[in-house]
Order: C-alpha cells, then structure tokens, then sequence
C-alpha cells in the first residue's frame, strides 16, 4: 500500500485537484497536505512566464544546454558468446635429488578452467556493454607443475545483466559431450574401445616428455585414453538448451558454464611395466556457448508520445537522466533510462511501498521511448523498432502536449498505434503457427543441443549418419510479451504552463472520465483492455512542478496490482 509523508508540490490546476487524488489516498491526509502546501492560496504556474522570465535555477538540468547532454548508449537485445576455461595440462615429471638420480614420476594435474557466472542485478538497464564486448573468456586453468604440484585455477566470469532480462540459447560446442557421444555411437561397433586406443598417440589429447625423439613415441605404446572428464560443477549447469527468464535480482549468481577440467599429470600413468611415463594429458577445452540476451523488462513506466511532447525533459526532471532535449522531432532516438529514487535525500523513504517480492520499493526505473508518429506500426518514422520498447514496460504513461492541439487527439492516435501494432503481432503469430505446422524439424546429432560439429557442415563419423549442413543456427522465436493494452495506464498532461491550457486539460480529463465508465470506446480499438481507474497529470516539465505526482501514481497502481 503507497502511503505519501510531507507535503506534495503546489498543485498545477487547482480546481481540477480533487478528482486526481493518487489511488487510495485517504481524505484526511489529502486535507493535511492541502494545508501544508497552502493549497487555496497558491496557483503554482504562472502561465506567461517562460517566454520573458529568466529560467529558474533549475532549469539547468531541465533546459539544458548541448554539453549537458550524454550519449544514449542502449541495447536491448545482444549476442554474447562465452567461453568456458580450458583445463591446464598435466604435467611430466620425476622426483630428481641429491643421490636420486632419476625418482619417480610426480607431475601435478592442470588446473580446472574458470566458470561463467550470470546474475540479474539492480542498477543494470541496458545490454549495450555485453553487446560491445560479444565474446567473454572465462581463464584458461595453469598446467600442474613438478614435485606433484596441481595448476592453478582459472579466472571466473561474472556476466552482470539487468533484472527482466531473458537469456536463450542459439548454440553450444562441448568438446566433453562431443566426445562422450562419439566413444558412445562407436561403443556399438567396438566393444573393446580400450584395445582400439591403445597404442595410438594423439596429439591433441597427449602431452609428451620435453626431449622425447619423434621416433621414440611412434613406437610408444600408450596406455587407453582416461574417459572425456567434466568437473562436478557441469552438474549444477542450466539444462540445455538453456532458456532462464532472471525477472528478479539475484543475491547469488547462477553458473552458466563449467570449466573444463584439467590434464592429468604422468604419475597417473604409472604401472607395474612403465615405472616412468614419459606422457600425460592435455586439459579439457572449455565449452563455449552462444547466448541471446533480450529485455523482457526494460523499465517499471515507458513515456509514449508524440514526437517533441517533453518526454525527455519530464525524464530528466524526475530523474538525473541527461537525456538530449530539442524542439525537434526525433531528438530521441534511443530509449533513455532514468531512476526515480524514492526517498527524501536523506535516506528515508517518500513512500510506504513493498514490490512482488515484498522487499520495500526504493525507486522506479522511466524509460523515455522515441517519439511516436502516426503510421508508426507500418514502419514509418522510427518504426517498429521502438513500439517493441513499449511493451517490456509494466506500466504505460502517455505524454501529451497540452500547448500542441487537442491532447485527447493526441492520445487517440498514440493508441491506435499501439493497437494497430497488436493487430500486426497477433497476424505475425497466426503465420508462424501456419508456418511451424507444415514443417518437419530434424536434428542433426539426435538431442536439443546445437553442436558445432553440425554447423561446419557435413561432418560425420559413420557412415550412418547424414549431417544437413546448415546455413547457421536455427533464429530463435519472438519473446511473448503482454499486450500494451492490457498494462495499467494513464496520462501526463506537460507544457501546463503555457497559457490557456486548462481547457484543453479539462477536455482530456472528461474524456478519460467517459472511457473509464466504459461510455466510448477503447481508442486502440481492442477488445480486453485494461480497466482500472483513469487519470490525466497536468505538469511542467521545463519548471519540474507536479512531476511528483507521476511517480505516486505509478506507484499506487504497482500497489493496487500486487
Ligand atoms: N513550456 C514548456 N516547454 C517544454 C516542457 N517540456 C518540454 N518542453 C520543451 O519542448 C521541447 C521538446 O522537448 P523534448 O523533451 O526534447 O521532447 P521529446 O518528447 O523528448 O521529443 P522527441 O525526443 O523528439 O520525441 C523542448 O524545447 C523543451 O524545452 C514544458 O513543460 N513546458
Ligand atoms: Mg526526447
């Protein structure tokens, strides 16, 4: 439940006031807050003052100049490949000291391969940093060193990501599972695999003896391969493929991918016959998966409007966003994040409030979405691009202009929009379902894991086995994401500060009276909208007055839903 100490800002439009309480609110503490504010007394906006008044103080941050603004750098979906660590190589030793001229064997084994990490964290809002990077390596573990020394582990990787994000998986090479399903297709043909291998060298599993003559290991026997080895953690790994949904932040980070284990040193090797071997074995290649990150969540409130509404200025008036603001259109093109802290700068919450999880809400994340022009959905302005941001919001705040025409034409056509793109989607969906029916899926090595092998092409071991080489791995489908227009939703009035506004305010406020009491219908045109109580927030972005209300309100409606 939101409750809301101390006083709220001088209110915009007073006579309007009453019907905007934020939800639940109780009428004696709307009264105290009516006095603390002075509220019969103050009209908090004077209407012509922008043109000829030095701006105040504030306007600083809220009318900033160019050198104020910081470069929009966000992503919201990224192609990460990660590799786990190799193991180190065992090592070839022997015990060697005063009066023992040639001691036992006592190399160490490689150390494991460091592990990749995944965790959801508050703070991160955009993928544009692991969409830079594109690969991320975990430490390749140390060989074992002499006198039975075992190498070192290798670095980990932690992969830090915003909470909402979806992680999928598009390819994986195992060398481990690729050689465990090797020796287990063969196992049928040979049954003594052990007498197959022995004697053979390999180089890319044997490590020999430093001053060994070529000519000594064509003759060596070597004893049977040990089997393909995975460290005890690769139990604990996301099954595959690996589809995890991190909506939540995560005290403890979730292993991605298990180093690989290390070679084993020549002291395993020793046997009744071959007292010093003069071999021992490479570490495991680490395995490397192919991941696709998205935001499913990009923020808790998205700002839908018009183009040059004042959606980055109310941003950066409710948040430190140094977002670029212009008196053009398209002066946004990419989402900006910004972070409402709900506290009163001293540390103590503004408001009462527990999220889904029931921890206390210390703040809310905007995102300040590009401008919306008519036809949005067929791709024109910026497209379709950015009506995908509008649906990762949990929340949808629509900014209109009050001093650029009617506000609720406005609204109506920021709906249709988003209808009309709900429309598109669901006729996407339709075809894909057609599409996916009449097709047969085949795979390649017989399991839901996408092996290299099968992407180099025809590769195949036996004669058996038919690999279709494909042009890459298969695209994965779209994210299902709710509907805009069953998110909670409602209005901000900006520019309320220009003259003779408030008819137009007044207008918008009937309208959404209407529509909430279910009079008219939904401007998007779509059946099971969301019903809830309707509001339209008059403000002035440019003097950071009435923007309180934006974040009470929004917080009220995460409270009325969980
Ligand atoms: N008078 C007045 N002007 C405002 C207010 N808010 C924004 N403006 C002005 O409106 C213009 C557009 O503001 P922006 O914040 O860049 O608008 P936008 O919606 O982000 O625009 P796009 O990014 O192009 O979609 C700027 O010149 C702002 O100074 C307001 O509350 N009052
Ligand atoms: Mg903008």
């Amino acid at each position: 439940m939101c409750r809301i100490p101390g006083t709220l800002m001088p209110f915009l439009y007073p006579c309007l006031e009453a019907s905007y309480l934020p939800l639940r609110r109780s009428r004696k503490s709307f009264s105290a807050i009516r006095k603390n504010a002075g509220f019969q007394s103050t009209v908090a906006i004077s209407h012509d003052r922008t043109a000829t008044e030095p701006p105040p103080s504030i306007s600083s941050h809220l009318d900033p100049p160019p050198e104020d603004y910081a470069r929009t750098v966000f992503a919201d979906k990224c192609t990460v490949t990660l590799h786990a660590g190799s193991g180190g190589h065992g090592c070839i030793s022997f015990l060697r000291e005063k009066y023992i001229a040639a001691g036992p064997a006592n190399g160490g084994d490689g150390g494991s391969g460091g592990n990749v990490y995944i965790q959801a964290v508050r703070g991160e809002t955009s993928l544009h940093k692991l969409a830079r990077r594109g690969i991320l390596k975990a430490g390749r573990g140390k060989n074992g060193q002499g006198k039975s020394q075992g190498g070192q582990r290798g670095d980990d990787v932690l992969v830090q990501v915003p909470i909402g994000t979806v992680v999928r998986e598009v390819l994986r090479h195992d060398p481990v599972a690729e050689e465990e399903e090797r020796l287990r297709l063969e196992r049928g043909k040979v049954q003594a695999t052990e007498g197959e291998t022995r004697g053979q060298f390999r180089r890319d599993k044997w490590m020999l003896y430093p001053s060994t003559l070529p000519s000594e290991y064509a003759n060596a026997e070597f004893p049977p391969l040990p089997k393909p080895r995975k460290s005890n953690l690769a139990l604990s790994q996301p099954a595959a493929p690996i589809f995890l949904d991190l909506s939540k932040p995560m005290d403890r980070p979730i292993l991605l991918a298990a180093g690989a284990v290390g070679g084993l040193g020549n002291p395993h090797f020793v046997t009744r016959d071959l007292a010093r071997p003069k071999f021992a074995t490479k570490g495991e290649i680490g395995m490397t998966l192919t991941l696709d990150l998205e935001l499913k969540l990009l923020a808790d409130v998205a700002f839908v409007g018009l183009p040059n509404a004042g959606k980055s200025t109310l941003l950066r008036a409710l948040s430190r966003s140094r977002a670029r603001v212009g008196s053009w259109a398209f002066t946004t093109l990419q989402p900006n994040i910004g972070t409402v802290v709900l506290d009163d700068s001293h540390g103590r919450p503004k408001m009462q409030s527990t999220d889904a999880n029931g921890e206390p809400r210390t703040q809310i994340s905007i995102a300040d979405i590009p401008g919306l022009i008519q036809d949005a959905h067929l791709d024109r302005g910026l497209g379709l691009g950015f009506l995908r941001h509008i649906e990762r919001a949990r929340v949808l705040a629509f900014v209109v202009d009050l001093s650029a025409g009617d506000p609720v034409e406005a609204l109506k056509t920021l709906w249709h929009e988003l209808g009309e793109f709900e429309n598109l989607k669901g006729r996407e969906l339709n075809e894909q379902t057609e599409h996916a029916v009449g097709l047969v899926h085949w795979t390649a090595l017989g399991g839901s894991v996408w092996s290299a092998a099968a992407q180099e092409g025809a590769v195949s071991s036996g004669d058996e086995r038919i690999i279709i080489n494909p042009s890459g791995p298969p695209a994965l489908p779209a994210l299902e994401m709710p509907p805009p227009s069953t998110k909670p939703w409602f209005v901000v009035a900006t520019k309320a500060d220009v003259a003779d506004t408030q008819e137009r305010f007044r207008n918008l406020h009937a309208y959404l009276d209407v529509l909430s009491k279910g009079l008219t219908p939904h401007p998007s045109g779509r059946r099971h909208c969301w019903k809830g109580r309707l509001c339209a927030i008059p403000v002035s972005a440019i003097k950071g007055e009435g923007v309180d209300r934006i974040s009470e309100w929004t917080v009220g409606l995460f409270d009325e839903r969980s």
